[in-house]
C-alpha cells in the first residue's frame, strides 16, 4: 500500500460487498473496533480492553507496562533478541525503511514538502538496529531512546558516538523529547506496546518536538482483515490499520504517506510505515 492505495481500496470492496450504500472510505467510530486477546477473551471495544486492564487506576497502568519490561529482560541483547527470533528479515526491514525514507524526501510541496536530514530519533530503539543500519544512512546526527538499561549499554558500543548525541534510558509513557530538535522521530514496533492513550499523548508530544518540516515515522505490525489482539505473554496490542489511523486523527497528526514493507516473509504480519506531520 502506497499512498493510501490497497488498504483504503478493501474498506470500498467491503463496502460494496456488504450491499450497503456507503461512503467510499467511511471513518472508523472511536471505540468500535472489536477484538481478543491471547487467552481467547473477546472484547466489543477497544476502550472495554482499556477499561478492564487500567480502568482509571494507576497501579493498574503500572502493571501493564511491567510484563512487557518483564518480557524485554529476558531476550537476548542481540538483533536476533529485539527482533524475536526473526534477525535475518533485518537487511529487508532495513531496506524497506530506506526507501520510504527517499519517498518522504520526495514528497511535493502540495503535501507538506520533504523533511530535512538533520537529527532523527530512535524511539524503542532496542540495540540501535534501526540507526545503525537506517537513519544514520540519511541523517546527520540521531538520538536513541529505550527502557532497557543493557540495550542502551550495547548501543552505545556498536554506534557511532561521533554521531549518535543522546542515549536516553526510559519508556515512551513517560519520555519527552527536546521541543523543536527532532526532524525525524521514528518509532518501530514499540508503539504496539503504548495504550492507545499514551500512544496519543507520546504522538503530542513528538509533534512539540518536530522541527518545522519534522516528520514522525510509525513502522508496525498491523491488522488488516480484523480487530486488534492483545498478547497477553507481553501485554503488546496489534491493531488494525483504521484504529492506528484513528489515534493519528485523535493526536492532530495528518498523514503524508504511508507504504507496506516489502517482502516481509508470508509467516509474519503485515508491516506498515506511516509518515506522519
Ligand atoms: C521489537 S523490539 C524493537 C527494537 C527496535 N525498534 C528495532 O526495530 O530494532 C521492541 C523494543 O521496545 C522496547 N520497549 C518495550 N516497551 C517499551 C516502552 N513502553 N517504551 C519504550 N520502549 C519499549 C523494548 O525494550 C525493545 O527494545
Amino acid at each position: 500500500m502506497e499512498n493510501g492505495g490497497s488498504l483504503t481500496t478493501a474498506r470500498g470492496e467491503e463496502g460494496k460487498r456488504s450491499g450497503k450504500k456507503k461512503e467510499p472510505f467511511p471513518p472508523v467510530p472511536s471505540g468500535l473496533e472489536m477484538g481478543e486477546d491471547s487467552d481467547g477473551r473477546k472484547y466489543p471495544s477497544c476502550q472495554a480492553l482499556w477499561d478492564e486492564e487500567i480502568g482509571g487506576d494507576h497501579a493498574k497502568h503500572k502493571q501493564w507496562y511491567a510484563r512487557a519490561e518483564e518480557y524485554w529482560k529476558q531476550q537476548a541483547i542481540s538483533v536476533d533478541g529485539v527482533l524475536g527470533g526473526y534477525g535475518n528479515v533485518s537487511p529487508t526491514d532495513l531496506s524497506g525503511s530506506l526507501r520510504f525514507l527517499d519517498k518522504i524526501g520526495k514528497l511535493p510541496a502540495g503535501r507538506g514538502g520533504p523533511c530535512e536530514w538533520g537529527r532523527a530519533l530512535d524511539c524503542g530503539a532496542g540495540i540501535g538496529r534501526v540507526t545503525e543500519g537506517c537513519l544514520l544512512h540519511r541523517f546527520k546526527h540521531a538520538d536513541v531512546v529505550e527502557p532497557r538499561a543493557e540495550y542502551v549499554e550495547k548501543a552505545k558500543t556498536l554506534l557511532d558516538r561521533q554521531r549518535v548525541e543522546r542515549f536516553d534510558c526510559e519508556a515512551l509513557q513517560t519520555f519527552v523529547p527536546e521541543a523543536g530538535r527532532y526532524d525525524c522521530i521514528w518509532v518501530q514496533w514499540v508503539s504496539l506496546y503504548l495504550t492507545d492513550e499514551d500512544f496519543v499523548s507520546f504522538l503530542q508530544r513528538c509533534k512539540t518536538a518536530l522541527r518545522p518540516q519534522g516528520v514522525v515515522v510509525l513502522k508496525e505490525n498491523v491488522v488488516l482483515d480484523g480487530g486488534f489482539h492483545v498478547d497477553k505473554s507481553d501485554n503488546s496490542i496489534m491493531r488494525a490499520d483504521s484504529h492506528y489511523r484513528e489515534l493519528f486523527t485523535r493526536a492532530g497528526m495528518n498523514l503524508l504517506l504511508d507504504m507496506r514493507q516489502p517482502n516481509f516473509p508470508k509467516q509474519l504480519y503485515p508491516v506498515l510505515m506511516y509518515c506522519l506531520r
